[in-house]
């Protein structure tokens, strides 16, 4: 396939007969260059093949799970392609946490289309990983439009709205450790009162919670794979697993919650279980 012009390659690896690319474009939907990684395994060469989106957490680019996930073993294996976008909107021209904490702004943007100023002019992750980037990725890459969604923390919140807003768009989603409801927790409240405005009744319909609440009869439901640490630090007061739990219980929504002894928040959880989640999203994508 032929490049577009459009597209920057900046990093080349070799990797389990497949390869890292990484590449910098200019995004319409969030008016600045952006970077993106891809992992093509060695299927790739031989046809298109299906894709996992994965939403990072607050303070990554595309490099930490690139780099510390061990994903790219399985997903060879597997013949499953893997896009890792940033998690914000970047550059000199984009305005950062006017504190300039690491929990919003650059490295933050919770993945939702902000409607307050100063921040909507930029900060449209949710266009960017569920339109704009898969759009851009398909018509560049032998890869299908199958699709799987994942990711971690803020990112695992990311994937499970992403599927939620979108019945149909993916063929499966999993989070690892993922700020479950974030309209009640600290992390979600800053974000959300910044790019959102005041009106908490907005917020809703960028929390999963909520989302599994309102889903319409008949509409698909996704079943969820989460895992979360026991000794993750963030637990009690920013993810809150038994909130998403209850939703999905009330709602009948089918999730798979594992609980996981002694795991913290760290990339060393994620590696410990990536296979798991790469194995279940390959049975769907797969299909
Ligand atoms: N301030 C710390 C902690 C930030 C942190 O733990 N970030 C997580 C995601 S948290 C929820 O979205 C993370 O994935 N960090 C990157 C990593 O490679 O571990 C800090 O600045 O690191």
């Amino acid at each position: 396939m032929t490049l577009s012009a459009s597209l920057e390659q900046i990093a080349v690896n070799r990797s389990f007969g497949g390869w890292h690319k990484r590449f910098r474009h200019r995004s319409a939907a969030l008016g600045c260059d952006m970077v993106f990684a891809i992992y093509l395994p060695p299927q790739a060469e031989d046809g298109p093949v299906p894709v996992l989106y994965w939403l990072s957490g607050l303070t990554c680019s595309d490099e930490n799970f690139m780099q510390k996930a061990g994903a790219q073993r399985v997903a060879a294996e597997l013949g499953i392609a893997i896009v890792a976008p940033d998690t914000s909107p970047r550059g000199t021209d984009v305005p950062g946490d006017p504190d300039g904490s690491w929990d919003f702004g650059h490295g933050a943007g919770f993945y939702v289309n902000a409607t307050q100023a100063p921040w909507n002019v930029h900060y449209r992750m949710y266009d960017y990983v569920v339109a704009e980037l898969p759009s851009l990725v398909e018509a560049n890459f032998p890869v299908t439009d199958a699709r799987a969604i994942a990711g971690h923390s803020m990112g695992g919140h990311g994937a499970l709205v992403s599927a939620l807003k979108n019945p149909g768009r993916y063929r499966s989603v999993s989070a690892f450790a993922p700020i479950s409801h974030p309209t009640t927790c600290p992390w979600g409240e800053k974000a959300f009162s910044r790019y959102l405005g005041a009106d908490r009744q907005s917020w809703k319909a960028w929390d999963a919670c909520e989302l599994i609440a309102a889903l319409p009869e008949g509409v698909e439901r996704l079943p969820l794979l989460v895992d979360q640490g026991e000794a993750d630090g963030f637990l009690a007061e920013q993810l809150k697993p038994a909130d998403l739990e209850a939703a999905c219980a009330e709602a009948g929504h089918p999730l798979t919650l594992r609980l996981q002894p002694g795991y913290d928040h760290s990339y060393y959880f994620i590696a410990s279980f990536i296979e798991d989640h790469l194995r279940h999203h390959a049975a769907a994508l797969q299909d």
